[in-house]
């Protein structure tokens, strides 16, 4: 051969190697941790409709049509009224969701966020993977930041960031300091699992007897939130993240304990609020690792989720699933 022709196989063959090694990189993308799609001012770009879009495809009868929180006339017709109890309907707990709505007498997104141009969501989950990631300037850069139950961001801010634009928790997951943790504006969901919880909203807004039974876990007494601050999910997010991403029968919730985290409702939230959706802190260790701690600020291990009713390994096949078909995108590995 030639030397001009050893030259020209050098060239292809350097070539060749470099194509197979770019388009591994792109199929492998959606593990991998990295810069999504940022604009010049480092923000996320906005691709208005494109998780509506992809959505569409991969979740049945997929629709943007319910309000994201409960509202008083979700109870003033009856052909309104539910067919499933708590966490997935509000069969049997009316009366006291009237009460409690009456009482914050707010249902709506506030103006602050139904007016952005685009809802561009990053959902924060309470994993270890967050540790020394430094993502909280990334973090703070989306238009809606989710965070959940009562991960901190008080010393933390390094790597999870201070903005937080709506906090999803229940009464056992409720900080005891809210002003510490979230900001003068920071919407407070209650994603109500049982009637007790409920109660314990209207206890605490309303300044009434708080009681301790049917808790799994003592919540706060005192909680020091602006009702206009408060929100309930609306349960069918919970009912289509069971039935819909996990394939789990919501008829007889006592009898199929499997129920979905908080996290992966949150990200089904998003996926019916927002235009993108990116998580972070998400995946837990194998389940035969027992020394890994599972949170970015606490050492607890998998097994303080022995009695959880979660099921983690078919939670990851739904996130993995999402983040293959590109509908959600992960700032952190899992
Ligand atoms: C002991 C116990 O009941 N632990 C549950 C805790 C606990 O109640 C609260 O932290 C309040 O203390 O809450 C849960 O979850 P937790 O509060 O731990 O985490 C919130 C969500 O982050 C995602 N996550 C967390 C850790 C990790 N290593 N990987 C993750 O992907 C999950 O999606 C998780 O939902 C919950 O509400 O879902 C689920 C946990 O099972
Ligand atoms: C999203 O679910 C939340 C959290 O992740 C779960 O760990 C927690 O599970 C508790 C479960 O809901 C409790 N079941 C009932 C019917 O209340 C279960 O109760 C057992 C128990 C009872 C009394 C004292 C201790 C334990 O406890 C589970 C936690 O170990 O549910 C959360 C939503 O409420």
């Amino acid at each position: 051969m030639s030397c001009d022709s050893q030259w020209k196989v050098l060239v292809l063959f350097i070539l060749g190697t470099f194509s197979v090694a770019v388009v591994w990189y792109l199929r492998a993308e959606p593990y991998m941790p990295g810069p999504y799609m940022i604009a010049e001012d480092d923000s996320v770009m906005c691709s208005q409709g494109d998780v509506e879009k992809k959505a569409l495809l991969m979740i049945e009868n997929y629709t943007r049509n319910h309000p994201a929180f409960l509202q008083m006339s979700d109870f003033f017709w009856e052909k309104n009224l539910s067919a499933y109890q708590l966490p997935y309907g509000t069969q049997g707990s009316e009366e006291i969701l009237l009460k409690v709505l009456a009482l914050t007498m707010r249902y709506d997104m506030p103006d602050s966020i139904q007016n952005l141009p685009c809802w561009r969501c990053v959902v924060v989950g309470n994993g270890h993977r967050l540790k020394n990631s430094s993502l909280g300037d990334v973090i703070n850069k989306y238009d809606i930041v989710m965070r959940l139950n009562n991960a901190p961001v008080h010393k933390y801010e390094h790597d999870v960031g201070n903005k937080t634009t709506m906090r999803l928790f229940y009464p056992e997951s409720a900080d005891f300091d809210p002003n510490l943790q979230n900001n003068p504006d920071s919407l407070m969901v209650l994603v109500p699992f049982k009637t007790p919880d409920v109660q314990w909203l209207k206890a605490v807004l309303n300044n009434e007897k708080r009681s301790r039974k049917g808790f799994w876990k003592s919540p706060p007494l005192i909680w020091d939130v602006k009702p206009e601050n408060v929100r309930i999910l609306n349960p069918y997010f919970m009912e289509v993240t069971a039935s819909k991403l996990l394939n789990v029968s919501i008829k007889s919730p006592r009898k199929h304990k499997e129920k979905p985290t908080t996290g992966l409702l949150a990200i089904t939230f998003a996926l019916h609020l927002c235009d993108v959706v990116h998580i972070a802190g998400f995946g837990y260790p194998e389940t035969t690792n027992n020394k890994q701690t599972i949170h970015y600020y606490e050492q607890i291990t998998l097994k303080s989720m022995a009695d959880s009713d979660h099921n983690v390994s078919h939670e990851a096949q739904a996130i993995r699933r999402l983040l293959e078909a590109r509908i959600i995108r992960n700032l952190t590995h899992f």
